[in-house]
């Protein structure tokens, strides 16, 4: 049975999922030496954002398979380490980014009231109505920097407070902008402009210390500032200088340049300040709502399916997998077998997407075609992940062409593998139950199911022939359970594809290829 570590605080509905396939431990506060101590036996990993998985854990993780962080951000995560080492980096991109935004919208509520510290004072014993008159939101301008998931659900919040709203996103555009009832400007007018501003982006090199003293007075003075997306997106000393010397009216952050915060002089600011420790993800629903989906994404990876929102399997998003699933398999297979074919070493995959199957997205079954194709070389070293890389560095050139007027079947897929050993070309194509068929071999159209064991001759196509192979596997004890001939022309050149119960034993190929009228056998595992 597999073995997942969760390292963070989890809810226990993906404990449940997880315990369906694997045994599952869960061990948080690990200090680094230790998780790098215990992470080798594991072949999963869950966490949150408390967990810095660093390229030595990584290196540690012998048979970790998936990395699982049930969460949107992962940069906590090296993924470019997990990558190379073939391992599936997974998020939740959706589950907590109502409690985002909601986080977002009460920091800037609480600013303009004063709640924390009103609630603080009243606790004290104390009755002080004069000190914390606050603000309305009605009618004032909300900047909103990163208009994606979160910053959109925002949006529609505010929208509804009566705020005007203006947003700042170089990657949406000016329609989207106006759908979500969002005026689209730059950077420095949304800051010039607006009361609040809340900060929905990705820390990137580009967005770190994006709101920097420079930026920070160019703020209106009455104008709040709300960080519930990544620490370090604003320059904190320099918030704190500017709320000191009251360039601004305050500001509310859920996120830190080092987390947990450690010595800051922003914990010296009065009523200005609204300080929470990482909170946006911490409702009840989004730990539910992320723990299922990153646990059910780890058990599908165990049980050898891939992930929807694997974040370093590129063009592998949920709608294209969701399309592509029942093909991935076939491409998978077909490069298992063009690679066995081709024997040696492969230089160049054609991979040809035909009749409907052309309109669709062709990278998630290259990565599949190459993941089979490697299969040979690496076992189950290579996955999803690293199939592209491993091709790469082999110095694997791939085509990808599309064909849209075959139309022998619904959709199939042709793969062309050319070698040190010659070409080879196998098509596949899924009948009405899903059900993959081999359609084609080296040019020879055939209709057979694959098996795992499973023999092809290149032969001449005259009488006997069959007969003559059959008492030769027989006579060595081998089953067959299958078999088809594929031919153009009578008589002419043909391909005969045997299904066997069992492995072909050793030395037998070299005696079908004796029976005359066979020029070549081949022996593969699918
Ligand atoms: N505090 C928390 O607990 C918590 C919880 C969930 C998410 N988050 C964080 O919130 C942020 C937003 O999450 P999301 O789910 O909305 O992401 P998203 O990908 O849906 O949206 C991000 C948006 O930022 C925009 N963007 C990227 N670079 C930009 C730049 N340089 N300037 C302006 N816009 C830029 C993108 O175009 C996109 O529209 C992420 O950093 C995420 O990690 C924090
Ligand atoms: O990126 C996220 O999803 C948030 O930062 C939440 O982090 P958490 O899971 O540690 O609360």
């Amino acid at each position: 049975m597999s073995k997942v570590l969760v390292s963070d605080p989890i809810d226990q509905a993906g404990i449940d999922i997880l315990s369906q396939v694997a045994t599952v431990d869960v061990k948080t506060n690990l200090k680094p030496a230790e998780l790098i101590e215990i992470i080798g036996e594991y072949d999963a990993l869950m966490i949150r954002s408390g967990t810095q998985v660093t390229k030595e854990i990584i290196e540690a993780g012998t048979q970790l398979k998936i990395i699982g962080r049930a969460g949107v951000g992962v940069d906590n995560v090296d993924v470019p380490a997990a990558t190379r080492q073939g391992i599936v980096v997974v998020n939740s991109p959706e589950g907590n980014t109502i409690a985002a935004a909601e986080h977002a919208l009460a920091m800037m509520l609480s600013l303009s009231r004063y709640i924390p510290d009103a609630n603080a004072s009243v606790k004290r014993n104390e009755w002080d109505r004069k000190t914390f008159v606050g603000a309305e939101v009605y009618k004032k301008t909300l900047g909103i920097v990163g208009l994606g998931k979160i910053g959109s659900h925002v949006a529609a919040v505010a929208r509804a407070m009566g705020m005007r709203l203006l947003a700042f996103d170089p990657f949406i555009s000016t329609e989207r902008a106006e759908q979500i009832g969002c005026q689209l400007v730059d950077l420095d007018l949304l800051l010039q402009q607006a009361d609040y501003i809340t900060l929905h982006i990705p820390k990137t090199p580009e967005t770190t210390h994006l709101i920097n003293a420079e930026r920070l007075a160019k703020m209106k003075p009455n104008a709040r500032i709300i960080n519930c997306a990544r620490g370090g997106i604003i320059d904190e000393d320099a918030l704190a200088v500017a709320l000191k010397e009251g360039k601004i009216a305050g500001a509310a952050l859920d996120v830190y340049e080092s987390e947990p915060l450690g010595e800051s002089q922003l914990r010296a600011i009065g009523k200005e300040i609204i300080l929470t420790p990482h909170l946006g993800a911490s409702t009840s629903e989004a730990q539910v709502n992320v723990a299922i989906d990153v646990a059910e994404q780890i058990r599908d990876v165990l049980l050898g399916l891939p992930a929807r929102s694997a974040v370093n399997i590129p063009g592998l998003n949920p709608d294209v997998l969701e399309e592509l699933k029942p093909y991935m398999q076939l491409a998978e297979t077909l490069g298992r077998l063009v690679g066995q074919l081709a024997g040696g070493r492969v230089e160049l995959l054609n991979v040809r997407l035909q009749g409907e199957l052309a309109t669709n997205k062709s990278q998630p079954l290259v990565v599949a075609a190459l993941k089979g194709l490697l299969y040979q070389a690496l076992r189950e070293r290579v996955n999803y992940v690293n199939a592209t890389i491993e091709a790469k560095e082999r110095g694997i050139r791939v085509i990808e062409t599309r064909d849209a007027s075959v139309k022998d079947y619904a959709g199939s897929l042709h793969l062309e593998a050319t070698g040190t050993l010659g070409t080879h070309s196998v098509t596949g194509a899924l009948l009405g139950d899903g059900e993959i068929y081999l359609t084609n071999i080296d040019g020879f159209p055939i209709s057979v199911p694959p098996s795992q064991y499973m023999v092809f001759t290149l032969h001449r196509d005259m009488p006997g022939i069959i007969g003559k192979l059959g008492s030769l596997l027989g006579s060595f004890n081998v089953n067959i359970a299958s078999m088809q001939v594929g031919r153009k022309i009578v008589r002419g050149d043909a391909v005969m594809a045997l299904s066997i119960d069992d492995p072909l034993p050793d030395g037998i190929l070299t005696e079908i290829i004796k029976v005359p009228g066979i020029r070549d056998a081949y022996t593969v595992t699918l």
